[in-house]
């Protein structure tokens, strides 16, 4: 019997002689798993955990049947790609306008309240507008306004951390949840304004944690059942998701006008946005999603770069070595990216490319689904030397730890024009809140061994971390 191993090698090694040769196969060739006809694999799933071991049921699927395979999703066919090189000829032919999929309860409530929203819902030719405008404000030039944001509120991390040091930290959950509002609401009002107001602000920040860690519980919920019947026959987690959306939505907005009252015209990106002439009601749309994006996606990522250096404490005391001789040591970037490279909190990429388009052989109609899987590229054993394995130093130049690794097998942030426009704001946060937590803290943790990677709309740790923080 062939191993596992050596059908992969084969398929893998098909593909690239079919590419080469020209000759495509057809989409019924694409390799499939076993399935019910309409409702395809979703009873496996469920049998294999349910959407909380999605990324590692696809996983599972990838090592059987190869780096690409096709599976009903629901009513739909998706391709599921895990191949950096496959993955980067999508984007290559994503267009001037690439189209992702987006949760079908938000799409149904967004309806039902006739609710605009930020850069993640828009498409076409407002996206690619108000998205052109984001990139010059977050991603190009100087940001050092961003680090100065991210300054403050990872300290105001720091002091909760000081304030419970020698015992576990309470609700690590929460004070993630929290810290990462502090950092938006930080960007939104700039540096100076947040250090002298955000006493003022704290119960409008911690009531913003409070409802948008709900909202990704409640849509999570949501994630097996088909959105439109739960909302016609109002079943009680449709019912949960509503309203927990219209109080997440509430208190940004509730937030926002706030912000605007009283701080519109300071440093931050309110202001920048102001400057650049983006229209109120398309602002409102934009800030109130980029609120709702920054949440759940830090706070957890945030949680795993604990979870990483407490659980490889050599780590933890070569970032403070290296600190001593060289402040801009690459170890805190490494040590971030060799997170999201094992705990991506988006494990999935999704487009619908509107041509035909080639992958790994086999010609995929125009408007497939085609759902790429992040976490299975980055733990694969063809760009990363004992792939399962946390070393930072692989992502060195040159490094002897892994001489293949490539940029593109790890994408926590997506790749291309609708790749993450909050990516630098992140890489702060997390650079800068590492770098202090480890200058003040030994960090320990006492439960690794109990915890896994479970997806909830994110992927996140499947218990609360229970993490001492001891003075140093
Ligand atoms: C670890 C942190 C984060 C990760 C891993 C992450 C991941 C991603 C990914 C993979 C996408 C691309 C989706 C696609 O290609 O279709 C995305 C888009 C997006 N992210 Fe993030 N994100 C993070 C933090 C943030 C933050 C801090 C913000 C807000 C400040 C944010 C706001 C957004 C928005 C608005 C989009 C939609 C962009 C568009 O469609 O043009 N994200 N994010």
């Amino acid at each position: 019997m062939l191993s596992r191993q050596v059908i992969r090698f084969l398929l893998l090694n098909k593909c690239c002689t079919r590419r080469a040769s020209g000759t495509a196969l057809d989409f019924q060739d694409v390799p499939q798993p076993k399935g019910l006809p309409l409702v395809g694999t979703t009873f496996s799933l469920i049998a294999a955990g349910g959407p909380a071991k999605l990324h590692k049921y696809i996983n599972g699927r990838h090592e059987k049947l190869g780096p690409i395979f096709k599976d009903n999703v629901g009513p739909v066919t998706a391709v599921f790609l895990s191949d950096p090189d496959e993955m980067r000829a999508v984007f290559a032919k994503e267009g001037k306008y690439p189209i992702h999929i987006k949760p079908e309860s938000w799409l149904i409530y967004n309806e039902k309240f006739g609710c605009s929203r930020g850069l993640f819902f828009m498409d076409g030719e407002e996206w690619l507008h108000f998205r052109r405008i984001m990139n010059k404000l977050l991603l190009k030039g100087n940001l050092s306004w961003i680090e100065d944001s991210c300054d403050v509120a990872s300290q105001l991390f720091i002091d909760t951390i000081k304030a419970n040091t020698k015992q576990e930290l309470p609700n690590v959950e929460d004070s993630l949840y929290k810290w990462s509002l502090d950092v938006i609401v930080s960007i939104l009002v700039g540096k100076r304004t947040y250090q002298q107001y955000h006493k003022e602000m704290e119960p409008l920040v911690q009531d913003l944690a409070a409802t948008i860690h709900l909202v990704f519980r409640t849509t999570s919920k949501m994630q097996l059942l088909p959105a439109r019947l739960a909302e016609k026959y109002q079943l009680s987690r449709w019912k949960h998701f509503e309203k927990s959306v219209n109080d997440a939505l509430g208190s940004a907005y509730k937030m926002l006008d706030y912000l605007q009252s009283n701080f519109g015209e300071t440093d931050g990106l309110l202001a920048k946005m102001i400057h650049e002439e983006v229209p109120k009601k398309e602002l409102d749309r934009i800030v109130v999603d980029l609120i709702l994006g920054a949440g759940d996606t830090t706070a957890y990522s945030m949680a795993w770069i604990l979870f990483a250096i407490s659980k490889y404490p050599e780590v933890q005391h070569e970032i403070r070595r290296q600190l001593r001789s060289d402040q801009n040591t690459p170890l805190l970037k490494n040590v971030v990216r060799e997170t999201l490279r094992l705990y991506p909190v988006a494990p999935f990429l999704t487009r619908i490319i509107p041509e035909d388009v080639v992958l790994c052989g086999y010609t995929i109609p125009a408007n497939t689904l085609i759902v790429m899987s992040i976490y299975t590229s980055g733990r694969s054993e063809k760009y990363f030397k004992n792939p399962n394995k946390f070393i930072p130093d692989r992502w060195l130049r040159n490094s002897s730890a892994n001489s293949n690794v490539i940029q593109q097998a790890s994408l926590p942030f997506g790749m291309g024009s609708r790749s993450c426009i909050g990516k630098k704001i992140a890489e702060t946060q997390f650079q800068m809140t590492l770098r202090k937590v480890v200058e003040n803290f030994f960090v320990e943790i006492k439960n690794a061994d109990q915890i896994e990677n479970v997806m909830q709309m994110v992927s996140k740790p499947s218990k609360p971390l229970k993490l001492i923080f001891n003075k140093i």
